[in-house]
Formats: structure tokens, C-alpha cells, sequence
């Protein structure tokens, strides 16, 4: 029986192995992580991330032939190919800090595969990593091994969070890149037969190692540049009387364009793309190309950009300061049908109002109110560390409350921010709610979300990411 052992429980190497179990029964998948409780969530009914469908696949497979374990050693030791998917964060200091991927977890893990391999093993970049890391990590595990032979593969995750268990189960592409040399070529042969349980093959695709490194970080900078695109022309409709929607379906309509990844936001958030983006734009600039680098930097200025830009429409509207109004808050969760609220926007605007003193209150159905707490005292970056390395946060901010169901939040507020397209706000009870709030009532929606002419017509004045200004706003117009 082939083992597999996935080091990293987390978003991508739970969900991932769950699926890998799944569709290949023959196949034993150790998943080991150096954090207590988050193993002992896997173990339990309370799984520690939220992902539709996830809990179905792990109740049928765990204890089966997927195993969950903080016994790392003996399962890296047991297994065939161990795949390596820890956290590969922003540095936060030293050479390439605020750009450069911290790879401490990396090198440990692999020091580690060094240390305990008994036999020979294929080892898998899972984790998203700077293009030519398998070189380094190569010079770890032969500088360390005993004789033991090791084969890199670079076989970099594109499921999205929120849609993980469809992703795996039908991905667009799975990529695997190698060594172009015989034992490299089947090592490469032996992770794409795992992935042939299920996946057509013409979606498997082999390349050389630094093809498939690169690919991750160019597919998240251009999935990101869409959305950068779209957010900058979100500005110009506001001034222009353009409609955002109207303008990206039609772009979209464009084959050459296509209609995905076109909803103006107010901003993208998620674990990934801030960091790779910076990621590629420190390789860049080490390999002498501050053009390129500067091109990339872009994506990520304009999504700063909206997020002030809409923090500065809420108080703007609102005469100029919101200190001491009550601001509901919708959603906090970077994306809905996650609980993830790794660099979610929802952290900027909030410290933006925070900053003109208002006071907030939030309700998101998936994320605990003491994640909220950690989330707005925790500093730049430092939420990507494996959880007990993360800083406690014995203080919490007290303009901030966090309530059980969207009435409570709103209720008594001067105005409210949607910012997670979660599907329960498009069907609440705006009447109740605007009867509720303080008057004026302001909606300011950063996804779209709300009918904003029925809100109108209740009596909200409503500002929509894009769309046409109220009368009320384009009196009130908001400094970037
Ligand atoms: N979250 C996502 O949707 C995607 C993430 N990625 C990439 O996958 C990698 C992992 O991301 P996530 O799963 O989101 O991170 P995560 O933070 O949810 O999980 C990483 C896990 O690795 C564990 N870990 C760290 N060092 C370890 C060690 N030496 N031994 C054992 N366990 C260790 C941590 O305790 C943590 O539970 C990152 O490189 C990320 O960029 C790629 C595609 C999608
Ligand atoms: O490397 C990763 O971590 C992953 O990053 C993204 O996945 P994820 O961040 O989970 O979620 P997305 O659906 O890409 O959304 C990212 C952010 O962009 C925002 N977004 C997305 C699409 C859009 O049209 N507009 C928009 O503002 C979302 O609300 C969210 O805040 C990619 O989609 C995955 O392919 C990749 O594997």
C-alpha cells in the first residue's frame, strides 16, 4: 500500500488529503501538524476550518485510510511521498522583510524529512514557494541524508477556499513539475498515477520544477490583477456615472477576456495573493527587474487604494466623522463560505473607522468573536505563523462588539458595511432594520450585494462599490 504523509493540516493540506483518501481507498494519507488542537479538531466533529462539504469527505475516510496526527516523525518515516504544505509567510523582518517568503517552516520541515527517512521518498512542494526553492530544499535533504535518495516535485494548490472540496474533485489543471532526468521523470509519473484516480489526464500537467514554482505565483498575480483591474474602473464609474456591473459583464462577454473573476470589491483579501504578489515582486527585483517588479506592485497599491477609498466614502457621508456612531458591521470573513479572515478587508476598513473613533459592531455567521479581537490587534503579517507561535492578544479593542445575528449588530446604528457577500444578507429584513437604525440609515455595500434601489426606496441612502452616487454622496464627495 502506497503512504502518504502531508505535513501542514491546514486550509490546503486537510481538505486536499480528505480528497486524495477519498478517491483512492488503496492509498493510506497520514496528515501530521506540529499543532496540538488543530489535530485534535480533525480527530473530532468540529473540524478546525469551515469548507462546504469537507465535514462529509473526513467522516468517510478518517480512520480509514486518512489519519490525522501530531506523531510527525513516524509518519514522514512511514511514507512514500510526504508532501510538505506548512505556512510560507511574509517575512516581518531581515533581508526582504514585507516582501520575501519566510521559509523557516519550509527548512524545518525539511531537516526534519532528513533526519528521520529511513528510505527513499518523493518530497512535494504543496506550500506556495519562491521559483527555484526545490534547488535549496534539495541541498537540505542530500546534505543531510544518509544515502538516502529524495526526488522534488513542485505540485502547487490552486483550489480556492470556500469551493476546495469541488475544486479537488474537478480541478482546471493539476500541476506537477520535476527533475527532467529518469528518476525525475518517475517520481512525477508516481504523484500523477495518485491524482489519475480522478482527474482526466489532460488535466495533469508536467513541467520542469521552475515552471511549476512560477506558475502558482503568476496564476495568483493574474487572478489578482483581474480584480485590481476591475477595482480601478469601479473608481472611474463612480465619477463617471458608469455602472461597474454593467461595464465588466460586458467586458466579460469578450471570449478573449471571459466573465470570471470581474465583481468589484472592496478589495481582495485571503491568505494568498497579498503575500505571493509581494513574493514575485521581491524575486524580481533580486533578478535586476525593477520594471516588472513595479508592474506587479500595482496590483496591490490599488487594492490598498479601495479599501481607503471606501473607509473615506463611509465618513465622508457621514458629515465628515463617525466618532462615537455606531457602524454595523456585515461580514468578516475575506470571501463567504469560509471563516478565514487571513488579510480579510474587513480588517482595514474596520481600523480605518476605529481611527476616526467610531464604534463597531459585527456579525459574521463564521467567525468567532475572538478572532475578530486577534485580528484587529495583531500586527501586519504575524496571523501567517503556525497558531502557537502567533502573539497572544490579552487586550481587546473596546469600540469593537460582535453580535449574534445581523438585526443585533444594526440595531441602533447610523450606518452599516457590507463587507462578505454571505448569501443571508441578500434576504435580510432591510424594513425591520432600517426601523432600527439611527436617520439618517446609510448602507455602504462592498460586494454588491443589496438591491440598492428597493433599499432606496425604504428610505436608506445607499453608496454601491462602482454604481451611480446617490444625490446624498455626490454632495458628500470622499477624498482618496
Ligand atoms: N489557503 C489556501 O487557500 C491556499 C494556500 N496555499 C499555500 O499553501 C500553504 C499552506 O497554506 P494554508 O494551508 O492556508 O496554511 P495554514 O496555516 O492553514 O496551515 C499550515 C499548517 O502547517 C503547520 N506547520 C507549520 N510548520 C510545521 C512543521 N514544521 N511541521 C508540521 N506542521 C507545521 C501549521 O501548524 C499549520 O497548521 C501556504 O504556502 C499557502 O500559500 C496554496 C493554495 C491555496
Ligand atoms: O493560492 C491561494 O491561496 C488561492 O488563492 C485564491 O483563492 P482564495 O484566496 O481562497 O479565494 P478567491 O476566490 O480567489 O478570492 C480571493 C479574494 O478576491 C476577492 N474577489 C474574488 C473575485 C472577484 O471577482 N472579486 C473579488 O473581489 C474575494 O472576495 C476574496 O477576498 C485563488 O483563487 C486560488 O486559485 C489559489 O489557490
Amino acid at each position: 500500500m502506497v503512504k502518504i504523509c502531508c505535513i501542514g493540516a491546514g486550509y490546503v493540506g486537510g481538505p486536499t488529503m480528505a480528497v486524495i483518501a477519498l478517491k483512492c481507498p488503496s492509498i493510506e494519507v497520514a496528515v501530521v501538524d506540529i499543532s496540538v488542537p488543530r489535530i485534535t479538531a480533525w480527530n473530532s466533529d468540529q473540524l478546525p476550518i469551515y469548507e462546504p462539504g469537507l465535514d462529509e469527505v473526513v467522516k468517510q475516510c478518517r480512520g480509514k485510510n486518512l489519519f490525522f496526527s501530531t506523531d510527525v516523525e513516524k509518519h514522514v518515516r512511514e511514507a512514500d511521498i510526504v508532501f510538505v504544505s506548512v505556512n510560507t509567510p511574509t517575512k516581518t523582518r531581515g533581508l526582504g522583510a514585507g516582501k520575501a517568503a519566510d521559509l523557516t517552516y519550509w527548512e524545518s520541515a525539511a531537516r526534519m524529512i532528513a533526519d528521520v527517512s529511513v528510505s527513499d521518498k518523493i518530497v512535494v512542494e504543496k506550500s506556495t514557494v519562491p521559483v527555484r526553492t526545490a534547488e535549496a530544499i534539495e541541498k537540505i535533504l542530500t546534505h543531510n541524508s544518509k544515502g538516502i535518495k529524495f526526488q522534488i516535485l513542485s505540485n502547487p494548490e490552486f483550489l480556492a477556499e470556500g469551493t476546495a472540496i469541488e475544486d479537488l474533485y474537478q480541478p482546471d489543471r493539476v500541476l506537477i513539475g520535476g527533475r527532467e532526468t529518469p528518476d525525475g521523470f518517475k517520481a512525477v509519473k508516481a504523484l500523477k498515477d495518485v491524482y489519475a484516480h480522478w482527474v482526466p489526464e489532460e488535466r495533469i500537467l508536467t513541467t520542469n520544477l521552475w515552471s511549476a514554482e512560477l506558475t502558482k505565483l503568476a496564476a495568483n498575480a493574474f487572478l489578482a490583477q483581474r480584480i485590481s483591474s476591475v477595482n480601478a474602473m469601479s473608481a472611474l464609474c463612480e465619477a463617471t456615472g458608469a455602472n461597474v456591473s454593467e461595464v465588466s459583464y460586458a467586458v466579460g462577454k469578450d471570449s478573449r477576456i471571459g466573465p470570471k473573476f470581474l465583481n468589484s470589491s472592496v478589495g481582495f483579501g485571503g491568505s494568498c495573493f497579498q503575500k505571493d504578489i509581494l513574493n514575485l515582486v521581491y524575486i524580481c527585483e533580486c533578478n535586476g527587474l525593477p520594471e516588472v517588479a513595479e508592474y506587479w506592485k500595482q496590483v496591490i497599491k490599488i487594492n490598498d487604494y479601495q479599501k481607503t477609498r471606501f473607509v473615506n466614502r463611509i465618513v465622508s457621508s457621514m458629515f465628515n466623522t463617525v466618532s462615537n456612531k455606531k457602524i454595523a458591521v456585515l461580514g468578516f470573513a475575506f470571501k463567504k463560505d469560509t471563516g478565514d479572515t487571513r488579510e480579510t478587508p474587513a480588517i482595514d476598513v474596520c481600523k480605518g473607522l476605529l481611527g476616526d473613533k467610531a464604534r463597531i459592531s459585527i456579525y459574521d455567521p463564521q467567525v468567532t468573536e475572538e478572532q475578530i479581537q486577534r485580528d484587529l490587534t495583531m500586527n501586519k503579517f504575524d496571523w501567517d505563523h503556525p497558531l502557537h507561535l502567533q502573539p497572544m492578544s490579552p487586550t481587546t479593542v473596546k469600540q469593537v462588539s460582535v453580535a449574534w445575528d445581523a438585526y443585533a449588530a444594526t440595531k441602533d446604528a447610523h450606518g452599516i458595511c457590507l463587507l462578505t457577500e454571505w448569501d443571508e444578507f441578500k434576504t435580510l429584513d432591510f424594513e425591520r432594520i432600517f426601523e432600527n437604525m439611527q436617520k439618517p440609515a446609510f448602507v455602504f455595500d462592498g460586494r454588491n450585494v443589496v438591491d440598492a434601489e428597493k433599499l432606496r426606496k425604504i428610505g436608506f441612502i445607499v453608496y454601491s462599490i462602482g454604481k451611480p452616487l446617490d444625490q446624498w454622496l455626490k454632495d458628500m464627495p470622499a477624498l482618496a
